[in-house]
């Protein structure tokens, strides 16, 4: 998939101004946002880029007497996330009780949950924080007989867990091709049957069953963006963990969960990445 690079300038730069920024062009489809000492950067696929939407939004900048300009380049034919995953990872333990390990792995001492991953591109070894605290909650919930919903797979490692710890089935979804072909091969690694996946974003969720647990570690922007769509697949006492966002992102994703009748329960964080759990009331 390629994808396009932008690195937008503010002038005078400040954090209240990039905020604005990232939210206002994060509706053109813009993802995956970095911070630089003048404003950030940003990640679009191509396909999806349209630069009279980004000018309009821009344009306007609705902060008096500043200013954003940007600079375009194609980024490397590259998912995104490889910016947070390292290519080629060490076995990974959770909780002393799931090892995360690819097939060149081997002689490891076993756990109660092995998971084979081969990552390529996509993003879900276990390493990043996001990935581990999910799992580490998924470790003290009973998922026997839940269905559950794995949105933004990646290497679909926390839809695997799941379906080795009892759930009845999952069916995940990816906008990332590559993501959806790895999550299949990872399936076949670990022999999971009851998973399905999918590529697409939240839209194709219209339609769907509810699910009894929302899985989506993802950003922040897409998450407050998907939020209205994952409450639509959740029946009374369904749960969602969500990640992928910082600690001082949480109030926004709380205030928005909540006002689409979620019940926030509780939080995790570790060097500065959260998780937040909710149940539909
Ligand atoms: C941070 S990774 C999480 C991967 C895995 N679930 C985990 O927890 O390790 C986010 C994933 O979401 C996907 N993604 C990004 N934007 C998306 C969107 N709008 N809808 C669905 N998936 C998206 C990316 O391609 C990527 O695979």
């Amino acid at each position: 998939m390629k994808y396009l690079e932008l690195d937008f300038i503010i002038s005078p730069y400040s954090r209240d101004a990039a905020d604005i920024l990232i939210a206002l062009v994060a509706d053109a489809g813009l993802e995956s946002f970095v911070d630089t000492p003048q404003g950030v950067k940003g990640y679009v696929q191509t396909g999806l880029f349209e630069r009279s939407v980004l000018d309009s939004l821009t344009d306007i900048f609705p902060m008096d007497g500043v200013k954003v300009t940007y600079r375009l380049a194609e980024a490397e034919d590259k998912n995104w996330n490889e910016e947070w995953e390292r290519n080629g990872f060490e076995p990974v333990r959770i909780a002393d009780r799931i090892l995360i390990h690819s097939p060149e792995h081997h002689n490891l001492s076993p756990a109660e949950y092995d998971i084979v991953i081969d990552p390529h591109q996509a993003f879900g070894t276990g390493t990043h924080h996001t990935t581990g605290m999910i799992l580490e909650r998924l470790l003290g919930m009973d998922l026997g007989h839940k269905t559950v919903l794995d949105a933004g797979c990646g290497t679909g490692v926390l839809g695997i867990f799941c379906t080795l710890k009892g759930a009845k089935s999952v069916w995940a979804y990816d906008i990332d091709r590559w993501s959806v072909d790895n999550t299949k091969e990872n399936m076949l690694l670990n022999g999971v049957k009851n998973m399905e996946v999918v590529e697409g974003n939240a839209s194709i969720l219209q339609g769907k069953d509810a699910f009894d647990l929302i899985l989506a570690n993802i950003n922040r922007n897409i998450l407050l963006a998907d939020l209205p769509s994952f409450v639509s697949v959740m029946h009374a006492g369904s749960q969602m963990i969500l990640s992928g966002f910082y600690v001082e992102d949480m109030p926004l994703l709380v205030q928005k969960a909540k006002s689409l009748g979620l019940n926030y329960l509780n939080h995790t964080e570790k060097e500065n990445w959260a998780t937040l759990l909710f149940e539909r009331l």
